[in-house]
């Protein structure tokens, strides 16, 4: 009886305890005297992890509004029962960033024994993630861009390839889906040094791969990072691959055999590969401490996996916009047309680095749909907050929200309007440097950003030259987005028409009386089933001197 009695007592007051913990914990930021988000539930500010409908990016922007709405510098949330510190004031949000002596990256934590590719820049702390650091921006600093640029032209006649047969097909373009396709041959072309849309391996497709890669960013994946980001001592203990145990095992040989490869034969190439073999071979002669070759083979595999998705996310929300902005879409096309005129009508790096319309146009994009919505820093040691007496513990998670700040009607009036002259050279003035971190900032900051913006600004130019983009039915302008995606990924497929512009059929339509231009329009407009806009955009390639 007396044992009953003990259970019941356990069954019942063991829940209370815990709950009482959980209080407890949630007192954290009052007990500190900083201001706070209430936390709406047991699970803190975070939704359950086994049931999210927003997202942590929601989660963090809402925060951050709500903070600057009290006009606070400064606030706290609860990742569970983790207390987090957000900066809203922008000096302290700078002093953070920089302040390298208080503050490090957060690297998620991995199983150190068993994670080979969790071995990179994301996953490593301290000093060996600044050796690797500055190894791996020296390979960025290599390989200049301009040399990058031919591979990543040569990755776009896939692409075109791919949507013509779909416009001559009358399907309507699923364009995350095209884009992935794209920024997986460019990572692959950069990164591995892999022809674009080529096959390796025993004949096996390696864009394949990278299909296999997106397809395993399971809510498994995002629960166990849900558990490493509010637990980073249970998230040691969990084994996390982005990549099933073959596939990645088959890209860490892949990786090693075209390495082996390169160094036998002697081949040199552009890309990082061969920055890699550079670096390495530096190394050897200096008598510093080399890569070895699963290092190398973690971090060419890092760029990798990844290297495709957050540019596949800022060209997919890019050609959203354009698509139900036409004028921005046609102001942009004289631009790229008249620098394609200037360098003997071809798409030329310098042309593209030119382009102030298409750099407003991009930024825009990152600041309204940041494909990274917030990131992390560490305190590494206490630090007193500038003009308070609050004190930041060591060991406390630091959250910058890019999303919120880029969403911050201070910086950015009507934030939810798609207005790329806020990124004229005055108006980038008014605002403070922090107001815009896409690619956040200081020892941090993403080390494929130049990369990123290549790849971006080529692959726009080469879009926005050949089609008209308008949406399909079924694309609204106002997206919903996937809780549990770490990269900004809208709900539901952003579907879009393209129409292949001819020059000549413009050049012609000029030369062609009023009744043969109306018969051009009417022939194809009954081809097939087209929406009111697409029927504009027709009308637009047909009269281009309306
Ligand atoms: C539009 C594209 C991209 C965006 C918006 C983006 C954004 C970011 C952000 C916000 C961070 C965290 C920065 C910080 O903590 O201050 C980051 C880190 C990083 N990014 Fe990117 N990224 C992009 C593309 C790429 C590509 C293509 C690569 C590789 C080829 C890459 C490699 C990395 C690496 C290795 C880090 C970790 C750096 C470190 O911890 O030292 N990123 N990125």
């Amino acid at each position: 009886m007396l044992v009953i009695s003990l259970f019941v007592s356990f069954i019942v007051v063991l829940p209370v305890i815990f709950l009482l913990y959980i209080k407890w914990k949630h007192k954290y930021w009052a007990r500190k005297r900083v201001p706070f988000v209430k936390p709406t539930s047991f699970w803190g500010n975070t939704e359950s992890p086994f049931k999210q409908t927003l997202g942590l990016q929601h989660i963090v922007k809402e925060a951050y509004l709500e903070l600057k709405h009290r006009r606070v510098p400064h606030g706290g949330i609860y990742l569970f029962t983790k207390p987090a510190y957000m900066p809203i004031d922008t000096e302290l949000i700078k002093s953070i960033i920089q302040d390298s002596e208080y503050f490090r990256s957060y690297g998620f934590s991995h199983n150190g024994k068993k994670d080979l590719p969790n071995t990179n820049l994301f996953a490593m702390n301290g000093d060996p993630w600044k050796n690797a650091r500055a190894k791996l921006t020296s390979i960025f600093v290599r390989n200049r861009m301009k040399q990058l640029f031919d591979s990543v032209l040569e990755c776009g006649g896939p692409l075109i390839h791919n949507i013509d047969s779909r416009v001559k097909k009358g399907r309507s373009l699923d364009v995350k889906e095209v884009m992935l396709s794209y920024a997986i041959d460019v990572i692959g072309s950069c990164a591995l040094g892999l022809e674009s849309n080529s096959s390796v391996d025993s004949g096996v497709k390696f864009k394949k791969y990278g299909d296999q890669l997106t397809n395993t960013n399971s809510s498994l994946n995002s629960f166990y990072s849900f558990i490493k980001l509010v637990a980073p001592s249970v998230g040691k203990l969990i084994y996390t691959r982005k990549a099933p145990m073959e596939l990645e095992a088959s890209l860490i040989n892949i990786i090693k055999k075209i390495l082996n490869d390169r160094k036998m034969k002697g081949i040199s190439r552009n890309d990082f590969i061969q920055s890699f073999i550079e670096l390495e071979q530096e190394a050897r002669n200096n008598e510093q401490q080399k890569l070895t070759m699963d290092e190398v083979a973690a971090q060419a595999y890092v760029f990798f996996v990844d290297g495709f998705e957050a540019p596949t996310a800022a060209i997919t929300f890019l050609l959203h916009e354009l698509a139900h902005n036409i004028v921005i879409q046609d102001t942009l096309r004289e631009e790229i047309r008249a620098y394609m005129k200037a360098y003997n009508d071809k798409l030329t790096y310098d042309g593209i680095m030119e382009m102030k319309y298409l750099d407003q146009v991009i930024n825009e994009t990152l600041r309204k749909y940041p494909p990274i919505p917030y990131f992390n820093r560490v305190c590494i040691k206490p630090y007193k907050v500038p003009n308070t007496d609050i004190t930041i513990n060591e060991g406390t998670h630091v959250l910058i929200s890019s999303v919120g700040i880029q969403h911050d009607p201070e910086y950015y009036p009507d934030p939810e309007k798609f207005e790329p002259t806020r990124f004229s050279d005055e108006e980038k003035q008014t605002r403070p440097a922090v107001s815009f971190l896409p690619f956040g900032e200081g020892s941090g900051m993403c080390i494929g950003q130049q990369f990123s913006l290549l790849e971006i600004k080529t692959c726009i130019s080469l879009l926005i030259n050949n089609y008209r983009f308008s949406p399909s039915c079924s694309d609204s302008y106002n997206l919903e987005f996937e809780p549990t995606s770490l990269v900004l990924s809208s709900k539901k497929p952003i579907q879009l028409n393209a129409m292949k512009i001819s020059e000549h059929i413009t050049r012609m339509a000029l030369k062609l009386t009023e009744s043969e231009r109306t018969e051009i329009l009417v022939r194809q407009y009954s081809d097939r089933q087209r929406t009111f806009d697409d029927v504009r955009v027709l009308f637009d390639t047909v009269y281009p001197d309306r």
